[in-house]
Parts: structure tokens; C-alpha cells; sequence
């Protein structure tokens, strides 16, 4: 042990930032890690996480105490400016959510708002004024657009997170108020869920870049979350199913968390009854003893027997146990088949709690801390899970990633495709399952569509979403197993956009000098950007790609390959703030890119980050074209007449003036 541990007078304890120190802290004053008188707080949500693994999923989260520091730094930054955020109408930074005078309720509106609310369906703005419901994918479904009466309007300028979540209040709240906050290592902010502190940063980077019309796009601000991966520890008698807390490899129990999707905490509540009922042993690490190591949980909002409306608050859940066994065979999985038949019984669609989709089971000896084992196995329910975005059918085995906010990434997609041209040749690197390929191959009725991605457990999934794609869509498309960081210029040669979607610490290096490279070639400059580019263009190198480990569907058009064509588009897609900044420095050095648009959405309420929607073009930013009469102010005050934060700032442009 490094530190010295003492008690001073007044009681507190003095001790370095070792986390199992800390812990046993914790445990001796009874209080939680996070509450005691440390100079430095906890990191190391790897306990939970480990970072090789999430690495693989595309999840590595920043280290929670730097998250909760980070966090605490802006709050405390913005509580002191007296301007009020332009961002959000009547709040500032810094402010308790907590609206002071609660809005009187208008039936009509605010039930309907309530109502989306729940059924986890929201309506945004997009640039042209269009409406764009967070899940409108059958056209059959549309809603009419809003009849709005002024007070309407007034309450349509609040964003719909700032309505609360109980049906009865008429109070608006932004506060996470979750009986877990203190402890649980899940969530760094517990008010103001709507306007993480790091936006203020990440506005004024945008601003500063010449982005106008910087937005944060919410949704939900609790019940978000359609994935959880959960711990798995305590005793028969009373388990204990949750996140490891700061530092420690002590679980705590959350079964009422206010991000999990309902049906996970009905699911958790299933399984702790099934566990005590049948007397199965959670994992003990020191032990390397106990049955039942961690829990996936997955929701499907995929039900297209009820209206749209309907099917987020209805959603199932693939339940994966990862059971501490080499595999089915093994003595030690004696005990998988009756919890899954219990849980089956009690949860199935048929049932009088009908909230489970199937159960998996995940085998899993490895004495490290990572959760998942190589072998999956498909015990119960449908073994294929399916997932509607943006208007495209998806399929997810419980191996691949999958985005956890459902609703906020399809609002995301929509923006997305808006920035790729009809019939575009796009090849998306970190693509996962292939979503946002599919989807633009769906709804731009792209030329060429290729994925490249390195988990191979993904190629299922993209295989039985390409099963499920319209008749009508034609384009040749592709999905390659492949560590995007080897050789990455030969993905680019042929395509006209290119999407890149990595993990939390941004682009491999190789990645971002291939765009540059690229960049510069379709240019027709051939100088290399940096002495550092080493990849030769490989000829025809779409035919020599790998044909190993690939999908292919070929269009039924027969058309020819484009060789000398790289992309003028680059779209990025960042869950990783920091590491975008610094990708950003990269790709724009020397003119390779500029940075054309971009937007933020709160894809993880209740911590500090943001997922961020940036577009690129290839070169130097063209200077401004200010039309005479009309000038800058024309596009700008037309699009401040339709976003949302647009809205709220011409109102208070308006009061000003
Ligand atoms: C943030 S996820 C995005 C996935 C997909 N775009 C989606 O929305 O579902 C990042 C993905 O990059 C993959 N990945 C990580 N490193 C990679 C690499 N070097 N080459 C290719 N894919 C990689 C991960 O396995 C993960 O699927």
C-alpha cells in the first residue's frame, strides 16, 4: 500500500489517490468514496470497463474523476459569468434547473409534449424548418405538423427535456434527482442535464471556427439509456447489480437509475428474484468464485405491430448472462439453462410482465476484469435483435456496439444524411454494425457504400440488416473486417464522402494523415502532406481489398469504378471531445480540410460529454459570399427563424433590441 493513512483532528481522512485505499476509506468512515476529503477524486471507471475491451466496442469513457473534476471546474467557471447562456432561454449556467415559477400547463400542448415524452418520441427542428421526429420511420405514421397557438410557440422554444417527467407536476425540471447520484459512478452531473459544462467550451471552439449556428440537440434527459452492461456481485441471499463504485471493486446496487430505459430496471428486479430464488452465486473476484459475473442489458424499441408512438416506452430487453464457465458443457454452466427458463418464464412476451426480448449467455473465466468471453450462445426468445433508425432496419447480435441513446443518434442520422449528396459513393471507417452506411445507402440511394470495421463479431449483424434492405436500394455495398488504422488511404480512393465514427480517443493516427493525403490528391496535389505519409495508392485497390472476411451486395446498375476520385466531404462523428479537438488541429493544418458545419447533441445526459456531428469540406474555406441586399444575415436569419437555439436567440436579440 503507498499511502499513509492518519486521522486528523477534525476526523477526515488524509490519503493518497490509491483507489483500494480509498475505498477501504470509504468503508471505515461509512461514507461513500466520493464524499470523503480528498485531494484528488477518484478515476478508473476500468474497473467496470475494462479499457481493452471498451476499446474494442468503441466506449472508452474518460476517466470519471476527470469527468466529475472537468465538470465541477466549468460549473463553477460558468456560475460565475453574469451573461446568460444563449443556449438555453431562461436558465443560465450554474443555475439550479429547477424552473422558479411553474409554467401553467395547457392541456392540449402539454399533454401532447408529455405524451412524446414518454413514448420517447421528439420533434426538432432541422435547418430548412422542416419537423423531424426522433422515430418517424413509417411514413404511414407521420404526424401533422403543430397547429401552434403563441403560447405554444413559447413553450415549443422550451426544449422538451425541460418539461418534467412526472405526468402530474407542472413543474420543468432539469435535474437528474437520482437516489444513486452520490455513490454511483454512472452519472457526473445531477442538475442541469440539458446544458453539460463542457458546451460552453465546445460553443465558443465552434464559434471561434466560424460555425453560426451551433446547436445542442437533446432528447430525453433520464431513461435514455437502451444499453447497460452491469457487475454482478453480494451473495445469493442479496445481490448486488450495478457499477463499480470510484476506485473500487464494490458494486453499487442501482435498481433504480433515472438513465436506464424502464425495462432495464424491471429486468435488473428479474434477475436479482431469479438469483435469490434459485440461490445462484454472484462472482466473487477475489475468489474467482460464483456463477453469475455481469449482466448486458439491450432494449429493442423494434415493434411494428404498435404505433410509433408507442414503442420506445414498450421497449423488450436481450438479456446476456455472463456466466463464470468455459462454456455450456462445463459443470459450472449447470445452473444457466434453469435461470434462464426462470427469467424466460416470468418475462416472456406472453407473460404478465412482458419486458424481455431473449436471453443470452456469454462464458466468461478469465480472471481479469473483462466482461465479456469469446462465446455467445442464443438460449431463449428471438436470437436476432432488430432496431428501427432512421427509417432503416438494423440488426444488433449482443457482441456488436450499439448506440446507447437510440432516439438522440437517430436525430443525429438525419442530420447526417442531409450532408451527403444523392447518390454519393461513401465509405464510412469505424462503422460498427454498418448503421449509418445502411442508412445512407437507404435514404441518399448512395453509389457505393463501404464499411470497414475491425470487430469482427459485427459482420452478423451487417449481414442480416443487408438481408432486410428495400428491393429498391442500389448501390454496391460493402462491409470489411479491418483495422482501419492499416494502410488507411486505400479505403478512400473511389469515394466522394467519407464518415469516420471512432471510439473515445479519436482517429488513429494513420487515419488522419490518410485524410489528409487524400485531401490533397483530390486537390491534384501530390505532394505529400507531412514527411510522416508512407501509404502508396495501391491500383484498383477496391478489386485487391480483402475478400476475406467481407460482405458484398452487388448494385444491379453495372457501373464503373471511379479510381481517381477522393473525397471532398469528410463527416465526422465524435463521442470524444478532447480527442476531437485534436483531430481537428490535424486535418485542418495546411488546408486539407475546413470545417464547414457542425452540431452537438446530448447523447449522454447526466455526464459531461456530447456526441458532435462535424462536417468538412476539401481545402480552403472559401471566402463568405455576401450577396448584395440580402448579405450574411439573409441564410442566418432564416435558419434563426426555424432551430430551436436559433429561436432563442432571435428572441433575445429582439428583447435586447
Ligand atoms: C463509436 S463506435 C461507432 C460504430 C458505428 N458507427 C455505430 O454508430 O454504431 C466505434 C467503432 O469503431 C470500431 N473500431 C475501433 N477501432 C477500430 C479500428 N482501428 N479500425 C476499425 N474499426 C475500429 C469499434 O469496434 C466500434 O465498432
Amino acid at each position: 500500500m503507498e499511502a499513509v493513512m492518519s486521522r486528523n483532528s477534525s476526523s477526515s481522512l488524509w490519503l493518497s489517490s490509491t483507489w483500494s485505499v480509498q475505498s477501504l476509506a470509504a468503508r471505515l468512515s461509512r461514507r461513500p468514496a466520493q464524499q470523503l476529503p480528498f485531494g484528488v477524486l477518484a478515476t478508473g471507471r476500468e474497473c467496470i470497463a475494462p479499457i481493452a475491451a471498451l476499446q474494442q466496442q468503441g466506449d472508452v469513457p474518460l476517466s470519471w474523476g476527470e469527468q466529475k473534476l472537468n465538470a465541477m471546474k466549468a460549473r463553477e467557471k460558468l456560475a460565475n459569468k453574469k451573461k446568460p447562456s444563449k443556449l438555453h432561454r431562461g436558465w443560465h449556467p450554474g443555475q439550479r434547473t429547477r424552473a422558479p415559477d411553474p409554467v401553467e400547463k395547457k392541456p392540449a400542448q402539454t399533454d401532447k409534449r408529455q405524451n412524446e415524452l414518454f413514448s420517447g418520441k421528439f420533434l426538432f427542428k432541422d435547418d430548412d424548418g422542416e419537423d423531424i421526429w426522433s422515430d418517424d420511420g413509417d411514413d404511414e405514421e407521420e404526424e401533422e405538423e403543430d397547429e401552434d397557438t403563441q403560447e405554444d410557440k413559447e413553450l415549443e422554444f422550451m426544449p422538451e427535456m425541460m418539461q418534467t417527467k412526472d405526468k402530474s407536476s407542472q413543474v420543468f425540471t432539469t435535474d437528474l434527482d437520482c437516489q444513486h447520484f452520490t455513490q454511483c459512478s454512472g452519472c457526473v452531473l445531477d442538475t442541469n442535464l440539458d446544458q453539460p459544462p463542457v458546451m460552453e467550451e465546445v460553443t465558443e471552439f465552434f464559434l471561434k471556427q466560424g460555425v453560426a449556428e451551433f446547436t445542442l440537440e437533446s432528447g430525453n434527459l433520464w431513461e435514455w439509456r437502451c444499453r447497460a452492461k452491469l457487475a454482478v456481485r453480494g451473495t445469493s441471499m442479496d445481490p448486488q447489480i450495478g457499477l463499480f463504485e470510484e476506485g473500487s471493486h464494490f458494486v453499487v446496487d442501482i435498481p433504480s437509475c433515472r438513465a436506464h430505459h424502464p425495462s432495464i430496471n424491471a429486468t435488473i428486479k428479474l434477475v436479482k428474484e431469479a438469483i435469490q430464488e434459485l440461490g445462484i452465486q454472484p462472482y466473487n473476484e477475489d475468489l474467482h468464485l460464483g456463477e453469475l459475473r455481469y449482466v448486458q442489458m439491450v432494449v429493442t424499441t423494434f415493434n411494428t405491430t404498435l404505433p410509433a408512438a408507442e414503442r420506445y416506452a414498450s421497449g423488450k430487453v436481450q438479456v446476456s448472462l455472463v456466466w463464470n464457465a468455459r462454456d455450456e458443457d462445463s459443470i459450472q454452466a449447470d445452473r444457466l439453462n434453469k435461470m434462464a427458463e426462470l427469467l424466460w418464464r416470468w418475462g416472456n412476451p406472453k407473460s404478465a410482465n412482458p419486458i424481455l426480448h431473449s436471453v443470452w449467455a456469454n462464458f466468461q473465466t478469465s480472471r481479469t476484469n473483462i466482461i465479456f468471453g469469446g462465446r455467445w450462445r442464443h438460449i431463449l426468445g428471438e436470437s436476432e435483435l432488430w432496431e428501427r433508425m432512421s427509417g432503416v432496419d438494423i440488426s444488433f447480435t449482443p457482441a456488436s456496439f450499439g448506440q446507447a441513446n437510440l432516439q438522440v443518434f437517430d436525430v443525429l442520422l438525419r442530420r447526417l444524411q442531409k450532408a451527403v449528396k444523392i447518390g454519393s459513393s461513401v465509405v464510412e471507417l469505424y462503422a460498427g454494425v454498418g448503421l449509418i452506411g445502411l442508412s445512407l445507402a437507404t435514404t441518399r440511394k448512395c453509389r457505393t457504400v463501404k464499411c470497414v470495421e475491425v470487430n469482427k463479431e459485427a459482420r452478423l449483424s451487417f449481414e442480416q440488416s443487408l438481408s432486410r434492405l428495400p428491393a429498391s436500394v442500389n448501390s454496391n455495398i460493402s462491409w470489411h473486417c479491418a483495422d482501419a488504422s492499416v494502410s488507411p488511404i486505400k479505403w478512400l480512393e473511389g469515394a466522394n464522402v467519407v464518415i469516420v465514427d471512432p471510439p473515445r480517443k479519436g482517429l488513429d493516427p494513420p487515419v488522419i494523415e490518410a485524410l489528409r493525403t487524400a485531401s490533397l490528391r483530390g486537390l491534384g496535389k501530390t505532394k505529400s502532406p507531412s514527411s510522416k505519409t508512407t501509404d502508396k495508392v495501391e491500383k484498383r485497390p477496391w478489386m485487391l481489398r480483402a475478400k476475406q472476411g467481407a460482405v458484398h451486395k452487388e448494385s444491379a446498375s453495372n457501373w464503373e469504378e471511379e479510381e481517381h476520385t477522393w473525397p471532398d466531404t469528410l463527416i465526422y462523428v465524435s463521442c470524444g471531445w478532447q480527442a476531437f479537438k485534436l483531430d481537428y488541429v490535424a486535418l485542418v493544418e495546411g488546408d486539407a480540410w475546413y470545417l464547414d458545419d457542425a452540431k452537438a447533441f446530448n447523447l449522454f445526459p447526466g455526464t459531461n460529454s456530447i456526441e458532435v456531428l462535424a462536417i468538412f469540406k476539401r481545402g480552403k474555406k472559401p471566402p463568405k459570399v455576401v450577396k448584395k441586399g440580402s448579405g450574411v444575415r439573409s441564410k442566418s436569419a432564416k435558419s434563426l427563424q426555424w432551430t430551436r437555439a436559433g429561436k432563442r436567440l432571435a428572441l433575445g436579440n429582439s428583447k435586447q433590441s
